[in-house]
């Protein structure tokens, strides 16, 4: 029997309370995964110390045959997980079973509900680990010891998932932890062999660590009756116990797939998709990539979990090794197992070894292709762009080499269907372009309705051309890095000259000349009343249904990008619009014919107008209503 001195009681930090009693409630009808994320979790151990043993090999203690065992008492109510791994020594059990140290958990937590089912598609996301046991067992008990340590140094944690743990010093003689769960009431039934080791196998066959089960088996003597006493309780290996990845392909099914995707990811729901190579000659790897059905809660978290759980020659060596992807590749979740690196490789050094980099840009091809036979799923690749298409946008700017690669792989919103899913490709737009058209036009504009009805657009709409409707924020950045696709031009429609090739023919272009020239003496009054408010003023033929746009020369930041930094508290120089005059419209044919202040007047709401329809601020937007409405009482 175990004495624990030493004993302290300690409130659980108050994220964690939140967290076990939204869990409790919300996993109820899928409680069962408590004994796959604890498993999930002593293999964890065993892979760290296996690592850690690597230079220490006295860390085993006389014990190397790593190991997870599953004991249940049915009478007491009670399930055992035993694993011989790396253990915790005190501070580790109060930092790892009293806190949540992930970053953004306290912002994630206020995202929840109440609402059961929405709850737990977020609690899955963010992953509930050690604390899925609350869920069956109303008291946990914890005895562990950190591999190495003296035998003294174990430490007991007991609670019952209200608000407080107890710790206590206790001796154990194995390193390791065990768990024993209390189990409720109502979860009795898994204190069972049957639904035990059938939980093994559904959850845990892909994982390397054998899981052991004891069976006991009486003698029979020779009339076949069962001799007292004479029980042999025999520990067998429940689960598969081979890496999965190691396995070939042909001999993996998709529920094996799906379930260690849940391993490795710690995710509740099923990949999209993955890719799974072993790759021999040059590089010696094998890789297995998933894309996730769903976003991280730390997708944009400058310090959010991310990259491949890295093994050398199937040794663990580190969680979210994020040196063998791209940033914008981030959402990819996997394993990498290589031979190319050393065993005692670490962060650091990973940052130096140019294997490294070869491997990268091996695997930036995997993902890329994958996310290519993932897009001929219209369905499922509209999934994956509604929740990662906006990383994937960072990609031509981070990654000049697969640049065409990744254009191949954006999708937009266009007039083509004038509908805020981003779903046409650019290979689309291409196909649809008219005869003579040579460039890919876009618009950038804050939010959707703002690109949709751009006066920019009314030309384009007249003459059936496609636009690309772009309303993400990191549009403009993405299109600052996309020069060309398919031999094709990009073209921004609100800036510089209106340029449509070969869509307008020679009579149409004269006939714009004679208009412009007709108008000559309208442009320079306007000018000359404007001032400095523009840099320039022209007759356009942009127009049908507006009376003037803006435009900004070809090569200026864009209006939504000079929101954006200016927001972010970036002072740019001021930048003065260029102003488009329709000459077919009613308004400015009374300009035409306005003088004085009424000319003034007129010309600068026509102004402020066009900033207003592109999204902008006016300096005075109360002198604009002032004049407005002088003019609408007139
Ligand atoms: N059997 C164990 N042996 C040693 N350490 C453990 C064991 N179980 C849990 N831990 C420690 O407790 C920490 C917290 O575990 P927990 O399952 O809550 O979160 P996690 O595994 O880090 O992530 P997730 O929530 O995604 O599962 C682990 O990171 C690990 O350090």
């Amino acid at each position: 029997m175990t004495t624990a001195t030493h004993e302290e009681t300690l409130g659980f930090q108050t994220e964690v309370k939140q967290l076990l009693n939204l869990m409790i409630h919300s996993l109820y009808s899928n409680r069962e995964i408590f004994l796959r994320e604890l498993i999930s979790n002593a293999a964890d151990a065993c892979d760290k110390l296996r690592y850690q043993a690597l230079d220490n090999d006295a860390l085993y203690e006389g014990d190397s045959e790593l190991r997870v065992e599953i004991e249940h008492d049915s009478e007491a109510g009670t399930v055992t997980l035993r694993d011989n791994g790396i253990g915790m020594n005190r501070e580790d059990v109060i930092a790892n079973l009293g806190t949540i140290a992930k970053s953004g958990t306290a912002e994630f937590l206020k995202q929840l509900s109440g609402e059961q089912q929405k709850d737990a598609r977020l609690i899955g996301q963010f992953g509930v680990g050690f604390y899925s046991g609350f869920i069956v067992a109303d008291e946990i008990t914890v005895r562990t010891r950190k591999a190495g340590d003296a035998a003294d140094a174990g430490v007991e944690w007991r609670s019952k998932g209200e608000g407080e743990f107890v710790v206590a010093e206790i001796e154990r003689e194995k390193h390791g932890t065990e768990i024993i769960l209390h189990l409720k009431e109502d979860a009795r039934e898994f204190a069972d062999d049957y639904r035990l080791q059938s939980l093994v196998r559904k959850y845990s066959d892909h994982i390397e660590v054998p899981v052991k089960m004891p069976r006991t088996e009486k003698a029979t003597d020779d009339d076949g009756n069962e001799v007292d006493g004479s029980e042999v309780t025999t520990w067998e290996t429940v689960n598969e116990a081979t890496a999965l990845w190691v396995r070939p392909k042909s001999e993996v099914s998709e529920d094996e797939y799906k379930a260690f995707y849940k391993h490795v990811a710690h995710d509740f729901s099923d990949p999209l998709t993955w890719s799974h190579n072993k790759v021999e000659g040059n590089l010696e790897y094998t890789s297995l990539l998933y894309v996730p059905g769903r976003a991280p809660f730390d997708l944009y978290e400058r310090d959010g979990a991310r990259g491949v759980k890295l093994y050398v020659q199937r040794v663990f060596i580190m969680d979210d090794a994020e040196q063998f992807l791209p940033l914008y590749l981030r959402f990819i979740k996997g394993v990498l197992d290589t031979r190319d690196l050393s065993l005692n490789v670490s962060r650091e050094l990973l940052q130096q070894d140019p294997k490294v980099e070869k491997i990268k840009s091996a695997l930036t091809k995997r993902a890329l292709d994958m996310l290519k036979k993932l897009a001929k799923d219209k369905e499922a690749y509209q999934t994956f762009w509604n929740t990662f298409g906006s990383v994937l946008k960072e990609g031509p700017a981070e990654d000049y080499a697969n640049r065409d690669k990744i254009s191949g792989l954006l999708r937009f919103s266009s007039t083509h269907t004038d509908s805020a899913t981003q779903d046409q490709s650019l290979a689309d737009y291409v196909e649809r372009m008219k005869e003579g058209q040579d460039k890919i036009y876009y618009i950038v504009a804050d939010g959707f309705n703002a690109t949709k009805n751009s006066p920019h657009l009314e030309i384009f709409r007249k003459k059936g051309i496609e636009v690309l409707l772009l309303h993400d924020r990191i549009d403009e950045w993405l299109m600052s890095h996309l020069t060309e696709f398919d031999g094709k031009k990009f073209a921004d429609v609100a800036k510089g000259d209106l340029d449509l090739g070969d869509v307008e023919d020679e009579d149409e272009k004269k006939a714009q000349e004679e208009t412009a020239k007709s108008k000559e003496d309208l442009v320079k009054r306007v000018k000359e009343a404007l001032g400095e408010e523009v840099q320039e003023v022209k007759i356009t033929h942009r127009l049908t249904d507006s009376p003037a746009c803006v435009v900004l020369p070809e090569h200026e930041m864009g209006f939504q990008m000079r929101r954006i930094m200016e927001a972010a508290g970036q002072s740019l120089p001021e930048v003065k619009p260029i102003l488009e005059l329709n000459p077919d419209h009613a308004l400015v044919a009374r300009l035409e014919g306005a003088d004085g202040d009424g000319f003034g007047d007129l010309a600068r709401i026509l102004l402020d107008q066009a900033i207003i329809a592109e999204g902008g601020h006016l300096d005075d937007p109360a002198a604009y209503v002032k004049r407005l409405n002088a003019l609408l009482s007139a």
